[in-house]
Order: structure tokens, then C-alpha cells, then sequence
């Protein structure tokens, strides 16, 4: 922002019936004073014949801008009419009348007053007080001034108080002129006109601010005047409308801004927000507020932004705020595994990230559906957009439902101020991955249905719905097909999630990655200790051949667990107090007596077999490790681990 160099100009004008071309004794005396202002602003002293009082100004204003012209009553007036600079009238002063009516006194005579414009109310106590007669004519411009001496003269007032001018009429008409306007007078009228100047130039240091504020704004402004044409436009709003401010200032708004409600909020004095208008082939959004001024439409502010820079900002606020787990951190090169099966179903998903279809992702629980959606959401055009994933078998219904569709508040109770959006409103513009889809329940099933048909989602308690733009990508370990068959499973929402398929592997099936995934696990743990990564990866040679048989029914995060717990046992293997653990104990599903072995979930459990007892202990661990938990089936889940859906599987078996 630039300082305010502004150095304001009054112009003291004397103004002469005849004027010779000297210094009247006035304008000396005015000289006397005008070092004391020296600080405040440039005074320049004028004197004109009352004839040549326009010309002279004029002549003046274009040497150089002049804030504020003073002078005395009629010369005052006369120039307000014609010229468009501040004029102030000199007036005297009670003091200044005292001061003339002695004067009159002296001379042992009645005394005439000529005002302007303006009657003396307190002159007649004045009078009283100096036992001098006085009559006071009231004139409004030269002529009449000129009448009204000549009147006063004829009554017999020969000396007449006034202006320096009113002084001359009173000489023409052949009375004494004496002159109430001193240098005390013009002295008064100088400080209120550099109180003026004053004024100004903090109102233009508040304007400039604003201008500069103004100017930076990215959003177009535009102020209109209350008849509702342009009175001024920011650099934005140049832009937007594709003109110069020179262009439009003056201009209805109407114009420069097609359909903008100018008249029926000047009419109103309510503003209206987000009103869509086009300019041409831009789209904006404006804003219309009336300002106020004593309770009356002083006019507008127009503030408008495109709408596409709106969901540019929309898009990037959503993104730098979104909550850490919306964000895909897998890429395909970060997926372990050579086995040609493997390899297939990752070109297959290379393949797939290139569309915006819809993907089913079958697998086994833990085989890494979830790391192959966030793979294909990071390379596809969705990328910077993001990635929600929500597992549909840890909800129950009614929670799942609120989850994924939102809800306004009110809707039931419980709800949180302000309502919340759903899991598919926080996808928009990106990736929702919908895992373990087999188990969402079916009337879930229909109302995910209308979002994939319809593409707009409607929280609970609405009737508006909102359009969204998201890829959805499902997984499932279920059989979806006998899902239908079973009446589990809605046969048109499978139709509509199978458009694009993976099938991805089990580790039983891939077994020759298991050792590459392995070594990865104990490399990614050992965080470069070189002497612990040998060490378990000696341990985990003895349990390889255990892990790659087929009897062996883990997948990759049952493998994470088993490496993990051979990097924190490697130590305890070579203690050589007598005390370490054996490999049985420590690997009792390889090694132990009673080996655990994942039932195949196909197998049915005979009540008071080995198996059923086996899982009543499992379900007494997990419900025992759940207390311990107070309840968190994510801590419960790491605990164990096992993933959430599984743990609520279990629980959901046990019911
Ligand atoms: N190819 C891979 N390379 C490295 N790690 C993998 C790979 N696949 C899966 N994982 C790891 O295995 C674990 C399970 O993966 P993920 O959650 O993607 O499986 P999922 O099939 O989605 O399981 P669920 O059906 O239980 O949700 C994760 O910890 C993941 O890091």
C-alpha cells in the first residue's frame, strides 16, 4: 500500500468589488498567520475582483488540485454553484461583531449589519449592551447585498458591518464600511479546513486499505451505486467479465452482469448468495449484498468467483484436509510376489486402473484385495482424489447404514450437530472401496444399488439427494454367486460390481512367494539390523517347509504374524540359560502336539469333537481378549491378530 503523500491546498480568497491588484490589509495580515499551518498544508491567499472570482478559481484548479476554498458569504455562495471544490464561507464571529459595533459606537452613529444568508440572533442583546442601534440585513447575493446597503445607508445607518466586499457597497453608497471579517475570523475558518484535511486523509488511508485489499482478492467485486450502476470493479472482477473498469463503471450491472438480482436486492435490501450467472461462456457464482448507510440502500456489493475455481479450491481444501485414512498408500511396485498367478491378476488390476469401471476383487481374507484397490486407485486418473475404504462386515447394519450414507441431524437420535456426511460423499471425486461386500446387509444392498445407478446419494432424513462422483471398487472372500442363490446377496448389485474382475490368489496357491514375502517382512522389521534379519531369517528357514505345504492354510497377514513372531523369538532361541522356549512351544501350528489348523470354512464343526472344543476355546480367548479390550474390536483384532472382519466373523459364528 502506498503512503499518503497527499499535501493538502486551501486557497484563502479575498474577494473585492474593485480590485486594483495590491495586497489589501487583510491578505497582510492573513500572511502574518500562515506559518503556523505550515505543517498541515500549503495555504495559498487569493484576491479577485468579485467579477473575476470564477475565472480566477478556475485558472487556479487546473494549476494544481485544491482541497478546499474559503472565503467570505456571498463570493462563497457564488462559487459553491459553479465550481466543484470544498467551499467554506468565512462567518464572523460574535467577537468580531463586538469588535465592528465599537467601531460604530465611536463614531456616535446607528450601525448596519449585513449577513449572509444568516440572521444574528444574539446582535440585539449585543446592541443593548453597547447602546448602539443596529439593523441587520440579511442578503443572499451581491445585488441584494448592494439593495440592502442602499436601503440602510437611506435609514440612515452610515456605518455598515460586513464582509470585506459589504464593506465596499457600504463606501459606494457613502457610509463608513466596517469589516467583521478579520484575520481572527479567517483564522477559525482555516483550522476547520484543515480539520477537513485531516479528515480526508485518514478516510483515504481507510479507502486505500480497502482498494489494496480489494485489488488482491481473488474473488471478482464489483460496488454499485443504489440506481444500480457500476461505481467501481476490482482487477479480479476485470477479469471475469472481460472488461476494464473504465468500461463498465457507470453502466447497469445488470448488464455487465447478466440476471444478477441488482433490483430486487436494492428493492428488498436482502442479499442473495450463490446465484449462478453466465458471463459469456464462464459460469460464476455472485454474491449480492446491500450496504447500508443510516438505515438506508446505499447501494451494492457484488462479489462473484467461477465456479470452476470454486471446485478447484473445493477439490484441494478436501484433499488437504482429509483425514489420513481416505489416502491409498499402496502402489503396484510396493505388491510382493512372482508367481505367475500373482503376476495376473496385478496386470489384470495395471489394466483395470487405466478405466473408471467398477471392480470386484475376489480373494481370501488376507490375500491383499485391499492393497490392490489402493494400487488401482493411485494409478488410475483418480489419484490425487480420495481413496475410502470401509470394511461392510465390521458394522453393525444400522451404523453401517449412517456410515456410508450419512445422516442430517435429527434423523435419529444421537445424531451429531449439523448432521454428517457419509463414506461416499467423503469418495467424491475418488475411490470408495467396499470391502467384504458379501456381508453388507440386503436392504444395504438396495440402497447402494440406487447410489451405483443414480450416482447421488441421499443421507438419512433427507429428501435431496446429493450427486457424487466416485469409482467403486468391492472385495469380497465370499461365494457372491451362492450369496444369490441363498437370497443373501442381491443378484442386480452383483451384475452392477462385477464389471471388472480379479481374482486374487491365495498364498497356498502362490506358495513360491512365501519366502520372498517372508524375507520382505523380516527385512521391513530388522530396520536395518543386519545380525537380527540372519538370525530370524535362520529360523524361518527351519519353519519353511511347514509354511509352504499345503496343509498350511495362512495368507499374508497370518504370515506377518508367524514372521513377526519368529523375529521376536530368534532371540529367545539362543539363550543358553536352559530356559529358552522350544520350537514347539513357539510354534505349536507347525510343531506342537495338537497343531491348530484353520478349519476349512466349507467344514461343519460336530458339537463335542476336538474341533468344537478347539473353537469354544478360541471364541472364550477372543471374548476374554475383547473384555480386555473394553470393547474395541480394532484393538481386540490387532491383539489377536486377525483383521476386524475376521474377528467379527467369529464373533458373528459364535451368536
Ligand atoms: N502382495 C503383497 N505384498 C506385500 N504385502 C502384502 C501383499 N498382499 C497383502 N499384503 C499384506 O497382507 C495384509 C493383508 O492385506 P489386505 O488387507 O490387503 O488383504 P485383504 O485380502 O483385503 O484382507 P481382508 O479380506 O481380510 O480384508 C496386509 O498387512 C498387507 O500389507
Amino acid at each position: 500500500m502506498q503512503p499518503d503523500t497527499h499535501r493538502p491546498l486551501i486557497v484563502a480568497l479575498i474577494s473585492h468589488l474593485k480590485f486594483n491588484g495590491g495586497q489589501s490589509r487583510l491578505a497582510q495580515t492573513l500572511q502574518e498567520i500562515l506559518p503556523r499551518y505550515a505543517d498541515e498544508a500549503d495555504i495559498s491567499i487569493v484576491e479577485s475582483s468579485v467579477a473575476d472570482l470564477l475565472p480566477t478559481v478556475q485558472r487556479l484548479e487546473r494549476e494544481r488540485e485544491i482541497d478546499i476554498i474559503i472565503c467570505s458569504g456571498a463570493s462563497a455562495e457564488f462559487l459553491r454553484k459553479h465550481v466543484n471544490t470544498t467551499v467554506l464561507s468565512i462567518r464572523m464571529g460574535e467577537y468580531d461583531l463586538i469588535k465592528a459595533l465599537n467601531l460604530a459606537k465611536d463614531r456616535g452613529t446607528k450601525a448596519g449589519i449585513l449577513s449572509h444568508q444568516r440572521s444574528h440572533t444574539e446582535l440585539k442583546e449585543l446592541a443593548s449592551l453597547l447602546t448602539v442601534e443596529i439593523s441587520e440585513a440579511v442578503y443572499t447575493s451581491f445585488e441584494d447585498a448592494r439593495q440592502k446597503t442602499k436601503a440602510l445607508v437611506e435609514a440612515g445607518y452610515k456605518v455598515i458591518i460586513g464582509s470585506p466586499t459589504a464593506v465596499e457597497l457600504a463606501e459606494e453608497a457613502g457610509a463608513v464600511g466596517v469589516s467583521a471579517i478579520n484575520a481572527d475570523a479567517v483564522r477559525r475558518t482555516l483550522d476547520d479546513a484543515v480539520a477537513i484535511c485531516r479528515s480526508r486523509a485518514r478516510e483515504r488511508l481507510k479507502n486505500s486499505r480497502i482498494s489494496a485489499v480489494l485489488r488482491h482478492l481473488n474473488e471478482g467485486v464489483m460496488t454499485v451505486r443504489p440506481d444500480g450502476r457500476v461505481q467501481s470493479i476490482n482487477t479480479s472482477m476485470a477479469a471475469l467479465i472481460g472488461a476494464s473498469e473504465s468500461e463498465v463503471v457507470g453502466q447497469m450491472a445488470q448488464l455487465v452482469l447478466p440476471g444478477l438480482a441488482v433490483q430486487r436486492v436494492l428493492k428488498t435490501g436482502t442479499g442473495e448468495e450463490n446465484q449462478l450467472i453466465h458471463v459469456g461462456t464462464r459460469k460464476l457464482a455472485a454474491n449480492t449484498m446491500p450496504i447500508f448507510e443510516n438505515n438506508r440502500i446505499d447501494g451494492l456489493i457484488v462479489a462473484c468467483q467461477e465456479i470452476n475455481a470454486i471446485q478447484r479450491a473445493d477439490r484441494r481444501i478436501r484433499s488437504q484436509t482429509r483425514p489420513s485414512h481416505f489416502i491409498a498408500r499402496y502402489e503396484f511396485d510396493q505388491l510382493l510376489g512372482e508367481a505367475p498367478l500373482f503376476r495376473q491378476a496385478i496386470h489384470l488390476a495395471q489394466l483395470y486402473a487405466q478405466t473408471d469401471s467398477t471392480v470386484l476383487i475376489t480373494g481370501e481374507s488376507g490375500t491383499g484385495k485391499e492393497l490392490i484397490a489402493q494400487s488401482i486407485h493411485n494409478a488410475s486418473s483418480r489419484r490425487q482424489a480420495p481413496f475410502v475404504a470401509i470394511n461392510c462386515a465390521a458394522f453393525p447394519e444400522a451404523l453401517l447404514e449412517s456410515e456410508l450414507f450419512g445422516y442430517e441431524e435429527g434423523a435419529f437420535t444421537g445424531t451429531r450437530k449439523g448432521g454428517k456426511g457419509g463414506l461416499f460423499e467423503a469418495a467424491h471425486t475418488g475411490t470408495i472401496f467396499l470391502d467384504e461386500i458379501g456381508d453388507m446387509p440386503v436392504s444395504l444392498q438396495t440402497r447402494l444399488l440406487r447410489v451405483l445407478q443414480e450416482r447421488e446419494v441421499l443421507r438419512l432424513g433427507v429428501s435431496e439427494p446429493t450427486p457424487i462422483n466416485i469409482r467403486v471398487i468391492s472385495a469380497t472372500h465370499h461365494d457372491l454367486l451362492s450369496g444369490i442363490a441363498e437370497g443373501r446377496f442381491r443378484e442386480d448389485l452383483y451384475f452392477r460390481l462385477n464389471i471388472l474382475r480379479i481374482a486374487v490368489p491365495s498364498l497356498r496357491d502362490r506358495a513360491a512367494d512365501i519366502p520372498i514375502i517372508a524375507k520382505a517382512i523380516v527385512a521391513g522389521l530388522a530396520k536395518g539390523d543386519s545380525e537380527k534379519q540372519a538370525c530370524a531369517e535362520g529360523l524361518l528357514d527351519h519353519l519353511m517347509p511347514h509354511l509352504i505345504t499345503n496343509t498350511w492354510r495362512g495368507n499374508i497377514r497370518e504370515l506377518e504374524n508367524i514372521v513377526e513372531r519368529a523375529f521376536l523369538s530368534a532371540d529367545l532361541l539362543e539363550q543358553a540359560d536352559g530356559l529358552s522356549p522350544s520350537m514347539e512351544t513357539l510354534f505349536p501350528e507347525f510343531l506342537g502336539a495338537l497343531p491348530y489348523q484353520r478349519q476349512q470354512q466349507s467344514e461343519t464343526v460336530k458339537p463335542g469333537s476336538l474341533h468344537s472344543l478347539g473353537r469354544a476355546a478360541e471364541i472364550t480367548h477372543i471374548r476374554k481378549t475383547l473384555d480386555a479390550c473394553n470393547g474395541d474390536m480394532t484393538k481386540t483384532a490387532e491383539t489377536l491378530g486377525i483383521s476386524r472382519s475376521t474377528l467379527w466373523r467369529r464373533l458373528r459364528k459364535d451368536s
